[in-house]
């Protein structure tokens, strides 16, 4: 399981380990270090180093790779941005012992930028770091500008400056990075969208933190890997029965829109439920019963018959929304739904359909007692439901899905290129192994089901949504590119055929 650290849990694993007796020089040494390593693996001869140091830490990582590359013999050059007197602390030091081992130092000036990168093989961005605390503009941004101009190979010191190290947004202007370097642990810009297209690879450099800091940290922000959830699926035992696996119900649209469900049910059977039936009017039924073979089929006249469904207690894990209609219909079913002991997955309409009243919606989670729920939006449905919290721009991702889950009681599945998967308890998971195939007629459908089917079979709430994301990404990657929905139904036999292995 690969946590993540926020720009403040950061700082707290540093100071923690300063206070520890390890001084703030030392880490910068390490992380300079670890720059310097990583400009020398990228160049396969000894060429020139440009060096671009801000007023803060970040700067003084820059410094110290400066020093460590003069000393390995590279023709070096350092332009800081701002004034030399003005930098404090480490940095101050840094800079000390940058000036001392000969490293050029000039103050950064925007009219003889383009002929310094242009002497360059390689460029060190050690602007701004995880202090970055509002937008960049004027010369900042405009070194920024005339570096991405350049399209020089270029290595972000712990970020791409610009880039925020908590949400992965864009502030102002930001650096397009060939590589990052960052320390410790990843931080969620790293992974959440623009920042992650702008760190190119990233990789972590160990500076001398230990891990025992976390412990006393606590953070809530998890990578979405495999680690994180599979403790708790486990392979069908030898003697065991279909219904120790759970049953899936999926809730089908009208006759006209009925693949949308049979998507979701081929899809919760291939991901493991021991059973998967589809709910629906008898006209619907009649279209799938012309497509169904493994997945079973039962059909109902009215709401009495709905809820006669719904009194099976094997079917324990139920989807509705996909393609089920927006309006007072879908409402009410999705109401008899919550009201038991099943789980839910609502996606699509049956997140539109309370767009008017979503308190009315969360009510109702709250109301159950047991049996996790879990809403799928995509950011459009997410605004129509919480529009307050798709307010504000400034917000995470992960921040705003766990906001929104406080406040509806569910797990929130945020969808996206970086789906975010967040828990009223304040853990949120970012996804990274989505291939973008996905965005394609159908895909949500298949996850909803892959979702139903990681609850049926008893997966905690989170740990379910989180596997069902994975595996949705994972069966994407099988598929290849040119991918469509029904595509990723076969090939979900061989992620969980991975995943069986992998525990054997
Ligand atoms: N002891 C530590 O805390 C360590 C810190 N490290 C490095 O230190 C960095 C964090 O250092 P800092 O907290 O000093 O922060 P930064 O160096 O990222 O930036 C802070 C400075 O930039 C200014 N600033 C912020 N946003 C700006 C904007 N938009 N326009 C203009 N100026 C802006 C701030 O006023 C401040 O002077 C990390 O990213 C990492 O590279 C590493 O050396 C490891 C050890
Ligand atoms: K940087």
């Amino acid at each position: 399981m690969e946590v993540l650290l926020t720009p403040e849990e950061m700082s707290e694993a540093d100071q923690r380990t300063i206070r520890g007796g390890t001084p703030g020089i030392e880490l910068m040494d390490e992380a300079g270090r670890a720059v310097a390593d990583t400009c020398a693996r990228m160049m396969d001869h000894v060429a020139q180093v440009l060096v671009l140091a801000g007023p803060g830490n970040n700067g003084g990582d820059g410094f110290v790779a400066a020093r460590i590359l003069k000393k390995r013999g590279y023709p070096v050059r350092l332009l800081l941005l701002g004034e030399a007197s003005r930098l404090k602390g480490d940095a101050a030091t840094a800079r000390d012992d940058a000036a001392n081992a000969g490293v050029p130092i000039e103050r950064l000036n925007l009219a003889k930028l383009p002929e310094r990168l242009k002497e360059a093989r390689l460029v060190v961005d050690a602007l701004f770091g995880a202090g970055l605390d509002r937008p960049l503009e004027g010369d900042a941004a405009q070194v920024v500008h005339l570096v991405n101009e350049r399209r020089a190979k270029t290595i972000a010191v712990d970020l791409p400056s610009g880039v925020s190290g908590g949400s992965g947004a864009v502030l102002g202007e930001a650096i397009r990075a060939t590589r990052t370097v960052t320390f410790f642990r990843r931080k969620p810009g790293h992974l959440l969208f623009p920042g992650r297209e702008l760190c190119g690879g990233v990789s972590v450099a160990d500076i001398g933190i230990s891990a025992d800091v976390l412990e006393e940290i606590r953070p809530r922000t998890f990578v979405n890997d495999r680690e994180l959830w599979r403790p708790h699926w486990n392979p069908p035992t030898v003697t065991g029965h279909k219904y120790d696996r759970g049953h899936a119900l999926i809730v089908s649209g009208p006759a006209v829109r009925t693949g949308a469900a049979r998507l979701a049910a081929v899809a919760a059977l291939r991901a493991g439920a021991g059973l998967s039936t589809v709910a629906a009017s008898p006209s619907a039924a009649s279209v799938h019963a012309a497509h169904l073979t493994a997945v079973m089929l039962k059909a109902y006249k009215d709401e009495e018959q709905f809820a006669a469904i719904l009194a099976d207690r094997r079917l324990n894990s139920v989807v509705i929304g996909p393609a089920a209609g927006v309006g007072e219909e879908t409402r009410r079913r999705v109401a008899m739904c919550l009201d038991g002991e099943r789980a839910v997955v609502l996606d699509a309409d049956a997140l539109t359909s309370f767009a008017e009243e979503p308190e009315a919606l969360f009510a109702s989670i709250r109301n159950k007692t047991s049996g996790g729920v879990v809403m799928t939006p995509h950011d459009g449905e997410f605004a129509r439901l919480f529009p307050d919290i798709a307010a504000q721009a400034s917000m995470s991702k992960p921040d705003r899905a766990r906001e929104a889950a406080r406040l509806s009681g569910a797990v929130i599945v945020l969808k996206g290129a970086d789906t975010v998967i967040a828990s009223a308890d304040g853990r949120a998971a970012i996804t990274e192994n989505a291939s973008p195939w996905l965005a394609t007629a159908g895909s949500g459908d298949v996850l909803a089901g892959i979702v139903c089917a990681m609850m049926a079979q008893g997966l905690p709430v989170f740990e379910a949504a989180c596997a069902g994301v994975w595996i949705h990404g994972q069966a994407a990657k099988k598929a290849g590119p040119g991918l469509i929905s029904e595509d990723l139904l076969p090939v979900l036999k061989d992620v969980i055929a991975e995943l069986a292995e992998d525990r054997a």
